[in-house]
This record gives structure tokens, sequence and C-alpha cells, in this order.
């Protein structure tokens, strides 16, 4: 049951909706903000906005003519100053709900567009749509703009499209794209049938023709062009498909200042949660490195790097799940420095172990605030102290944002 209810909208939530306190439950708005009068319909926790009797003077007008539908954006609609207030706020407010009083430094916003999109494909009776979900729905919008990411993905949609229509079913695939050094690199999942020898032919050679430097539909590589690259520190890295990298080049070249910067000038240091090195090569440009990630196609792509990588201390990077098998406090002593940079569940079993270690400098990178927050709690109920938190806005009009905060002891 839903009622048109007229809402005063007092604050933000964690997902950028507009929060109506009632004298019930409160209400989330998306898109509403905070000062606005507004009519909503409301059914249970969550209020559509209908229409705004009263607009905040820091509601501006979105940059993108999806914004509202395709679920990939939830605040466009803000002053910069809102905006940076709210993002620093979630990082705070995680901290606080862990009884952590830290002072979080303002957002730092390196600018940059996204190099990976993680796009669904879908047959409707219209032909083959490539985009984003809408929020809280399974409906696609297919994208014609985004402010958000790398022109060069934008450009090619509609030329995917064509390339991958035959294969696409109303079940729908995901489209993984990461513009490469040499090109974009597409992954296509979620396919059941298995291609023909014809039709593997014609991918390959229309791959090909639109410069792709690779095609893979699941495990296999339909066609390598070039092999796909991505340049950290002196290594250039052939990707695995799909393997993890940062989203925006800009956000990871200031993670990479601020970790260097913490670290400083040490021997040795262990990466947690290496991926393929983003960070594991700028770190060996002054201290050996080990370096640990469950994924084993990230590791022997960082090893084939690092064997022709010029000018670097030794690096030895292996397989490990570190959450199950986390770096034991004896092992984590023989470096001067930790850095770890876990996936959004956090790293409490690694952050458990290095409360009990006696490592000098501890630099964590994070997209996630709640999980940092509760495994700051473990090192600082180890004895380590909070130097800093920075909030990075790699994440731009989500409401996901990138943390590195330095712990020392
Ligand atoms: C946020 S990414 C960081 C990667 C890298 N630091 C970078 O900047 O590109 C998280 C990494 O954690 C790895 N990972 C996820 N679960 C893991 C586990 N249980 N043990 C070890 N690594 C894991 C993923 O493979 C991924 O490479």
């Amino acid at each position: 049951m839903s009622d048109e209810c007229e809402l005063r909208i007092t604050r933000l939530g964690a997902q950028g909706d507009g929060v109506a306190e009632t004298t019930g439950a409160p209400v989330f708005v998306p898109f509403a903000l905070a000062g606005e009068r507004v009519i909503a319909d409301v059914d249970g926790a969550r209020g559509r906005l209908l229409r705004i009797l009263q607009p905040s003077p820091d509601r501006i007008a979105p940059v993108c003519r999806h914004f509202g539908t395709c679920g990939g954006c939830v605040v466009q609609h803000m002053s910069s100053n809102v905006y940076r207030a709210w993002k620093r706020d979630l990082v705070v407010s995680a901290f606080a709900a862990r009884g952590l009083d830290v002072t979080v430094g303002d957002l730092v916003e390196p600018g940059g567009k996204r190099r990976r999109a993680v796009l669904s494909a879908e047959r409707s009776d219209n032909g083959v749509a490539i985009g984003f979900h809408e929020a809280q729905s399974h409906a696609l919008v297919a994208i014609a703009e985004c402010p958000v990411l790398d022109p060069k993905i934008v450009a090619a949609i509609p030329a995917l499209k064509t390339l991958i229509a035959p294969l696409i079913s109303k079940l729908g695939a995901r489209l993984t794209v990461t513009a490469t050094k040499s090109g974009l690199d597409v992954l296509l999942d979620g396919i059941e049938r298995k291609l023909t020898p014809d039709v593997r032919s014609r991918l390959a050679s229309e791959a090909s023709a639109l410069q792709l430097a690779r095609l893979a539909i699941g495990n296999d590589i339909v066609v390598e062009t070039l092999p796909p690259f991505l340049t950290f520190a002196t290594a250039d890295v052939v990707l695995s498909p799909g393997c993890f990298v940062q989203a925006v080049a800009e956000a990871e070249t200031e993670m990479v200042r601020r970790i260097l910067a913490a670290v400083g000038k040490v021997k040795s240091v262990a990466d947690l949660f290496c991926g393929v090195g983003a960070f594991t090569f700028p770190l060996a440009a002054r201290a050996k490195v080990l370096a640990f990630d469950g994924n084993q196609p990230a590791i022997a792509a960082l090893n084939a790097a690092a064997k022709k990588a010029t000018g670097l201390k030794p690096i030895t990077a292996r397989v490990r799940d570190l959450f199950r098998e986390p770096l034991s406090p004896l092992e984590l002593n023989e470096h001067d420095a930790i850095v770890f940079d876990p996936p959004r569940a956090g790293a409490e079993a690694q952050a458990q172990r290095l409360a009990r270690s006696k490592v000098k400098t501890v630099v964590a990178a994070s997209c996630n605030p709640a999980t940092l927050a509760r495994d700051a709690r473990h090192l600082v109920d180890g004895g380590y102290k909070i130097e800093s938190v920075t909030p990075i806005d790699q994440f731009v009009y989500s409401a996901h944002v990138e943390v590195v905060a330095v712990f020392r002891r």
C-alpha cells in the first residue's frame, strides 16, 4: 500500500536519499535534499519523489540525461559543498559507529573517468540494449552517454551491441569493459551456449576490426589482438580477463601517493590483497615487497610483469586466501610496513593478526568505510594510533567512497 504524503527532508542517508523523520520510522526519498519539502509516494520506509514543494538552494541540474532512471549514479542533484560534506560524513559516521573519534580529512577529488565498466546486455523486443540497471529494479537503462565512464568505453557501446547481439538472450549477460593501454579489453559473462567454429571466427574477425585488444567469453579468450596491459611504476601488467583494477587511474595515483608517503623509507613491505600489483610495483621502487592475493590469475599476471620490469627491488607474489589464512604476527613482523586493500568485506581476520604484531606502519585502502572502521577498531584495540583517514572520490556521483587510512605504533 502506498500513500501520497508531504514530507520535510531533514538529512541525507548513506545511499544519498533524503531522509524524513516521521512519527513512525524514517522515510528514505531518493533524489530529495535536506531542507526540502516534498510530496512523495510512500510505501513503508521508501518514498518515491513526486513533487518538490520547496527546493533546497543546494539543488542543481544533473549532468546526465539518464540521471534518475539509471542506477549507476545516485547523487548528481546536489551542490559540490553538500556532495563533499555528505561523502566525507559517510566515513566519519562509519568510524563513529565503532567508537573511533578520528579527524577525517576533506574529500580528495582526483577527477578522471572510470576505465572499467561492468554493464548489462539484454535482448528485448527492440533488439539488444547495453547499459546499467535502474536502482532497485531489474529494468535495464540503455546508455547513450555517461559522465563517469571513459569516453572510449561509451563510444564503443553501439559497436559492442552489434558484435554480441547474436549471443544475447532475454536472460541477459554481463559485459566487463576495461580501457587498457592497448585498447578495450572486453569480457562477456553469462553466455550459456557453446560457440560454433563459425561464430567464433566471425566474433574474432569483427573484434579485431573494432581494434579491441581482447574479447573473452567466460574463460574462453576468443581473440587477443594485442595483450591488454596497464602500467604500474615501471611494470607493464597484462591483465587477466575481468581481474580487479582500480576504477579510476587518477584515484589510483592518489592512493599510491598517499601509501608511499605513509610507508616512507623502508626496506621491506608486505602488500596484502595486491591484485595485479597497482601498489606492489610503486612500493618495489623503494623496498622489497612480499605480495599476496587470493586470485591466481592476478598473481600470475603480477609475477610475469615483475620478471620484465626494470629498476625495482625484489618482488615475491603468492596466491593466498587471506580470510582463511591471514599472515600471522610472526610473518607480519618481518616487514617495516604492511599495506592492505581488501574487497568490500574487509580484512577482519588479518586486522586481528595485525593488532597482535609489532609492525610500525600499517596503511589500509578500502572502498567500504564500514568494514574499514571495523578493522580499524581491531588495530586501535591492539595499540595502533590512527594517524590519518582520507576519503578519495573514486566513485563520483555514487554512494561509494574510497579511503586511505594510516596507522602507527
Ligand atoms: C580492492 S582489490 C585490491 C587490489 C589491488 N590492491 C589494487 O589496487 O589493484 C581486492 C583484492 O582482494 C583480492 N581478494 C578477495 N578476497 C580475497 C581473499 N580471501 N584472500 C586474498 N585476496 C582476496 C581480490 O582478488 C582483489 O585483487
